[in-house]
């Protein structure tokens, strides 16, 4: 394993105009947080070094590493609706390109790593708590098995930032299949630079979807693709209670995984309309309008496309719009295909969807626990003595009876076996999800205490989701009244 990072740049080597070249900020006195030894293993980076002084020295941005060509992306973005025309990496710098183990390339770029030409008037840093934040949710993410962007490693920088208040600062070490966002094309587009566009796009391809560039219509063939990731990462987020806070197209992944982990947060009692973000006061981004919002990014994206789709206006709008109503098609499968495998159903009837959708009304009338409920039906599925469980965390036990009787009808016609049907139930219904009053707590001990005793606990814990942890079953119980979090100041 080598010491050095073994980069193989690509982006940096685009037209000029497409990003910033900048040196990330000097830190004071950086601390090793965190390294995610096992991510580090996957990019061939010896997780080991990465810990040494030299390794932490390049983490928080103070020793650019050989073969690093450092860079700030450019990039616009809708902004709760608003379009912006020049957000880019404003505390971000992409360092490199490394090709892991599988053979993919990725990113590996510093958050929180200092000001840089897009950083407007913001100090280009970040916060110890949203870092921290980041690092447990997105690692979650991971674990459960949805796409995103990783954790390489934390480090705090030895210097506060001004927030509501003065905060110690923190980089994140963040890792993704790339950082191209649909607010890549929008910056492009909005500058009528459809050369620049069609540049990116063809790199877009090459890198995430080189399936497409033999067909007869590549544009509107990756524009397909990437309905079809959002399409199912946003059905993912669905079935583990994810809501991601602020769906705005900078933060929207070309790619498909979850990006920009600021006031995200999970779901304890089921209610489609939560909201968790302070700045979100319309509920735009609220746990059920997920899908919608995520059609309405794409549309965004394909308005970008449309002068490389085809030369006349009108037929790109056709091919464009077919390739969007796609996006329900792909939602719908996905969603209602995890919803079944939720309750153990691996067949599909014509009445199944409505049968897990009255489990969700009568999940949200009752204000259910959602990651409970499901993973106390793995119990209930084989049989009644597991239905106890469930009933208590329904206000009106009754209504959840009332479900259970149709359920096991229902569940009469699977092929499974009650040992198999709860087995395969658990590897699709979590334990434990990163709940917010937990990354509360985290955070808490860690800025007001310097403790970060919670944090690896509770990062080690959402490693292994699917498993139960008897030692640790108070992670998976959701907040006591005043624990409860209702909002998030993302102040990041
Ligand atoms: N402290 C800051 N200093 C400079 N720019 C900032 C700062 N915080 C946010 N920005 C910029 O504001 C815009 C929107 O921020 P947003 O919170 O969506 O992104 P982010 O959390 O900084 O990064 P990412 O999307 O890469 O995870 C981005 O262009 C971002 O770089
Ligand atoms: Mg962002």
């Amino acid at each position: 394993m080598t010491h050095q990072l073994p980069f193989d740049n690509s982006y940096a080597h685009l037209p000029e105009r497409f990003y910033a070249r900048v040196a990330p900020a000097s830190v004071r006195a950086p601390r090793l947080i965190q390294v995610n030894a096992e991510l580090a293993r996957h990019l061939g980076i010896d997780p080991q070094w990465l810990s040494s002084p030299a390794g932490v020295k390049m983490l928080a941005g103070r020793q650019v590493p050989e073969a690093a060509e450092p860079i700030a992306m450019a990039y616009a973005g809708h902004q709760f609706g608003q379009f912006v025309p020049q957000l880019g990496d404003g505390r971000a710098v992409l360092l490199g390109e490394i090709i892991d183990r599988d053979g993919t390339r990725r990113d590996l770029q510093l958050k929180g790593s200092g000001r840089t030409p897009f950083s407007r008037g913001g100090d280009g840093r970040a916060a110890l708590g949203p870092v921290l934040r980041e690092y447990v949710v997105s690692e979650a993410m991971a674990a459960l098995g949805i796409p995103t962007t990783r954790s390489l490693a934390a480090v705090a920088t030895g210097e506060e930032v001004a927030r509501e208040r003065m905060l110690p600062g923190a980089v994140l070490a963040r890792v993704a299949s790339s950082h191209v966002r649909v607010g890549t094309f929008q910056f492009l587009a909005a500058r009528r630079d459809v050369d620049g566009v069609r540049i990116l796009a063809n790199y877009v391809i090459q890198r995430h979807y080189p399936e497409v560039a033999r067909t007869d219509r590549p544009y509107v063939e990756l524009l397909n693709r990437v309905v079809a990731r959002q399409a199912e990462l946003v059905a993912k987020w669905l079935l583990v209670g994810f809501i991601h806070g602020v769906m705005n197209t900078d933060n929207v992944s070309i790619a498909g995984e979850t990006i920009d982990y600021g006031p995200c947060a999970f779901m304890d009692g089921y209610d489609p309309a939560t909201v968790f973000s302070s700045i979100d006061r319309q509920g735009r981004y609220a746990y059920g309008r997920q899908p919608g919002i995520a059609h309405w990014n794409l549309t965004r994206l394909a308005e970008t496309l449309l002068p490389l789709i085809a030369d006349n206006q009108e037929e790109a709008v056709l091919q464009a719009e077919e390739a969007l109503a796609a996006f329900e098609t792909h939602f719908e499968a996905a969603y209602h295909g995890g919803l079944l495998w939720k309750i153990g159903l691996s067949g599909l009837l014509a009445e199944d969807v409505a049968l897990v959708g009255d489990l969700l009304k009568t999940m949200a009338d009752n204000r259910a626990d959602f990651t409970l409920t499901f993973r106390r039906l793995c119990d209930a599925a084989a049989g009644p003595e597991g239905d106890e469980g469930v009933r208590a965390l329904f206000d009106d036990p009754a209504a959840y009876e009332q479900w259970a009787v149709r359920w096991r009808q229902r569940l009469q016609a699977e092929p499974q076996d009650a040992v198999a049907r709860r087995s395969a139930m658990r590897t699709v219904n979590p334990a434990f999800i990163p709940r917010n009053h937990r990354i509360e707590a985290v955070i808490d001990a860690a800025v007001e205490r310097d403790d970060l005793g919670p944090f690896d606990e509770l990062v080690a814990v959402l490693a292994r989701p699917y498993e139960d942890h008897p030692e640790f079953a108070r992670y998976a119980s959701p907040p006591e009244p005043h624990e409860r979090v209702s909002q998030m100041f993302c102040g990041t």
